[in-house]
């Protein structure tokens, strides 16, 4: 795809694998708010965290937040897994992913980040509980409601369910199979908000080229 017709926001050689949603422009934004995300994966296992309170509380996420001043990205990405995960990784970068949503006229510049080892134990925090996903493919459905099952963060593969999808942000489905294949990818997702829940509207995303 020609780099001019990427959405605003994103730069860079890219090519689209995926791309969607209504026949909208993509929402103007005038400020960028810089943010991480930090997936580890061990084996063929997968971290993620649930959150359990502010902004996507309820979805299951890798762990970031906001990068503070004085910060890089990276040094923000390993602090955040440290405070919500309890662990150490080294984390290299996999992804941009810019990100909108209603009633915020800033733009969210989340840069994820990916690493294949970590030390420390996995830990519950006030803002996430860990659990282990398989991504063996004969895995059971992580999208079934897993109340009842016990903590997963000391189970084997064998018995974890896969990647939650539809208890995470609509647009993880897409990218996040990619960063597990250890590809990079850049996009943008545009959501509106319904009551209390947010829809995705718009979407690109492709593969660093
Ligand atoms: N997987 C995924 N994560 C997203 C999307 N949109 C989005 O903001 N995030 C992530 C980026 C951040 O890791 C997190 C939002 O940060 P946060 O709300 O937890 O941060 P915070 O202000 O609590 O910051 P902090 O107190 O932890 O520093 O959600 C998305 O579409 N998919």
């Amino acid at each position: 795809m020609d780099a001019t017709v990427l959405p605003p926001g994103l730069n860079g050689s890219l090519k689209v694998f995926v791309e969607g949603g209504c026949d909208t422009d993509w929402r103007p934004y005038t400020q960028t708010r810089l943010y991480t995300n930090a997936f580890v994966i061990n084996d063929d296992k997968l971290l993620l965290g649930f959150k359990k309170r502010g902004f996507g509380a309820n979805l299951y996420n890798g762990f970031g937040g906001k990068v503070e001043p004085g910060e890089t990205p990276i040094e923000a990405a390993r602090r955040e897994l440290r405070e919500e995960a309890g662990i150490d990784a080294p984390l290299e970068h996999a992804g941009t992913l810019v990100f909108l949503t209603e009633g915020t006229e800033w733009a969210f510049h989340i840069d994820v980040f990916s690493a294949r080892s970590y030390t420390g134990i996995p830990t519950e925090t006030d803002e996430m509980r860990p659990e282990w996903f398989s991504l063996a493919e004969n895995s059971v459905n992580g999208d079934d409601d897993r109340s009842g099952l016990t903590s997963s963060t000391t189970t084997t593969t064998g018995s974890l369910p896969s990647i939650p999808y539809s208890r995470m942000w609509a647009d993880d489905i897409y990218w996040l199979p990619h960063l597990v294949e250890g590809k990079r990818f850049a996009g943008r997702a545009d959501f509106a908000k319904d009551g209390d829940t947010y829809v995705m509207k718009k979407f690109w995303f492709g593969l660093v080229c």
